[in-house]
């Protein structure tokens, strides 16, 4: 048996079937290039009767994506089929998927048919097919909760029909791995011809089963595995291509399994299907989540900064994320805060570092996440602290929808106070300029960013700022705390105007 797995994407079919997602002709055909670039080998494109515009979308993917198989799914009725070979006829290898119900639960009260009307139909559907293209996938839907004998018949006519793929699903997630995998044997076992086609499956995820189930069947002797990426589809979704690919990918050690995934494509194709269908990924997802790579916890940020593989079995590199990341947070240790301090280009003696570290420990008990700009602050705040040449007094603003923003400050600078008033394009604008004419300096705003550091309505507030003197690039990063958020921006551009006085009068003393 060969130990090539084929990649049956159908994330632009059953992924499109997942509630509220509806994706227009050029989405589709952006995320059917993108699934090129990743290597699938087939891209079910849509269901072309469903809808002109689906219709539109295989036809245009057919034409234009090239050097992939491209399929068009069809209930076993003719018009389905020619409607599909009407879209999908264009392709570089075009493939019809026919389906229909072997269940006896769907046959009874879904399709009220008796199984020798099921298997005349699905035998003439595939004949239609077969006229058009010598590529024709058979799906037995329902097939995991069909009588056995029953669907083993079926198969049988289908292949002697003349299809030339197989595919068991697992429709609404019901089975688990042992039973699936022997189910799979069953037919592989008691079905004439089967060796004379691909077999393949494609299953749910309603009890959180698809990739296992997927992944049994496969060891089992399945051929082709279908799914979604990022796991999307009708419920709770298809089995996860990314998952699958990687878990073949990752244990090839033991099962000898492989794809023709260009596995360095898979997080980007996993952010496109996310942007363009409006479902957001999981942070926890497994392979392309925000936290698949991320460390948190000191003793394995210690051991993956020592030697990646001690806590990771993937490099995040084979799934095309850049690097892994560790997340410093209140589990985190020294190994990781030094190293990330030294990234940012902070080298600090011995002494400076568990004073930082301490402050460290302090602040992460009190966020969640400490950012580099923390880290900054932290330093240039604590360890690198500058005398105060100018200090907050008092602050006045007038503003509104009808007046020209304005603000008056107080500095204290030592003994004497000194007071201004600017108009600006806003308050914090106008905060600034009045500093600016205290201070005598002509400065840039570069960035401005403020966090809730306690929640409710008298929540800290937190600015971080970044200014430059007009004339320069060199940066000074600024930061005020106050419950007011533009008395923290007066705090933190005020901060930042004293970095930048105490640099300027250092550099002035080594002269
Ligand atoms: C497991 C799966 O994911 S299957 C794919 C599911 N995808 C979709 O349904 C795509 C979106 N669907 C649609 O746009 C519409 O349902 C259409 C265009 C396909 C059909 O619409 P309608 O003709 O209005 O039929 P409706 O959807 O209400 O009912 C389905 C009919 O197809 C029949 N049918 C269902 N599966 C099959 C099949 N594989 N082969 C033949 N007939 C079938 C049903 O028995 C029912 O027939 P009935 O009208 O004689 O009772
Ligand atoms: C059409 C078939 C393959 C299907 O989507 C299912 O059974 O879930």
């Amino acid at each position: 048996m060969s130990n090539r797995v084929y990649i049956f994407d159908t994330t632009l079919r059953d992924g499109e079937q997942s509630p509220g997602v509806s994706l227009n002709r050029n989405e589709k055909l952006e995320i059917a290039r993108q699934l090129a670039r990743l290597g699938v080998d087939i891209i079910e494109a849509g269901f072309p009767i469903t809808s002109s515009g689906d219709f539109e979308a295989v036809k245009t993917i057919a034409r234009e994506v090239r050097g992939v198989t491209v399929a068009g799914l069809a209930r076993t009725n003719f018009a389905d089929i020619d409607r599909a070979w009407e879209a999908v006829k264009h392709a570089d290898q075009p493939r019809i998927h026919t389906f229909i119900a072997t269940s006896d639960i769907h046959l009874k009260h879904k399709l009220r048919m008796s199984g020798e009307q099921v298997i005349e139909a699905a035998v003439a559907g595939i004949k239609r097919a077969r006229g058009y293209t010598s590529d024709v996938e058979f799906s037995a839907e329902d097939a995991s909760r069909s009588e056995l004998n029953f669907l083993c018949r079926v198969v049988e006519a289908a292949i002697a029909a003349g299809a030339t793929t197989i595919n068991i699903p697992d429709t609404v997630g019901y089975a688990t791995p042992d039973e699936f995998a022997e189910f799979i044997r069953s037919i592989m076992n008691n079905v004439r011809g089967i060796e004379k086609v691909i077999l393949s499956i494609h299953c749910h995820d309603d009890l959180g089963l698809a990739v296992s189930n997927s992944l049994a069947a496969v060891l089992a002797g399945a051929r082709q595995v279908e799914g979604a990426i990022n796991g999307i589809g009708e419920r709770a979704g298809n089995a996860s291509i990314e998952e699958i690919v990687m878990a073949l990918y990752t244990r090839r050690d033991r099962y000898g399994l492989e794809t023709g995934i260009n596995t360095e494509e898979i997080y980007r194709t996993s952010k496109l299907v996310s942007k363009l269908t409006g479902m957001e990924i999981q942070p926890n997802k497994a392979v392309v989540g925000k936290n698949a790579f991320a460390h948190e916890s000191g003793i394995h940020q210690d051991g993956v900064l020592k030697e990646r593989t001690t806590y990771e079995i993937m490099n995040p590199t084979m799934v095309g994320i850049a690097h892994g990341n560790l997340v410093l947070g209140k589990h985190s240790g020294r190994h990781a805060f030094r190293s990330r301090l030294v990234e940012l280009g902070f080298a600090l003696n011995e002494q400076e570092l568990n004073k930082a570290f301490a402050r460290f420990k302090d602040l992460a008990d009190r966020k969640k996440e400490i950012t580099d700009q923390d880290l900054e602050a932290i330093v240039e705040n604590e360890i690198r602290k500058v005398p105060p040449t100018y200090e907050l007094a008092y602050l006045h603003i007038s503003s509104g929808t009808t007046v020209v923003p304005t603000a008056t400050v107080g500095l204290n600078h030592g003994e004497e106070l000194l007071e201004e008033a600017a108009c600006g394009n806003g308050p914090v604008d106008a905060i600034c300029k009045a500093v600016d004419k205290i201070a005598g300096y002509n400065c840039r705003l570069y960035s401005w960013s403020i966090n809730a550091i306690t929640g409710g309505k008298d929540a800290l507030g937190e600015v971080t700022l970044r200014i430059a003197e007009n004339n320069s690039e060199r940066l000074y990063m600024g930061r005020g705390i106050s419950t007011d958020i533009l008395e923290s921006s007066a705090r933190a551009y005020i901060n930042a105007v004293n970095k930048m006085i105490y640099e300027k009068k250092n550099q002035n003393n080594d002269k």
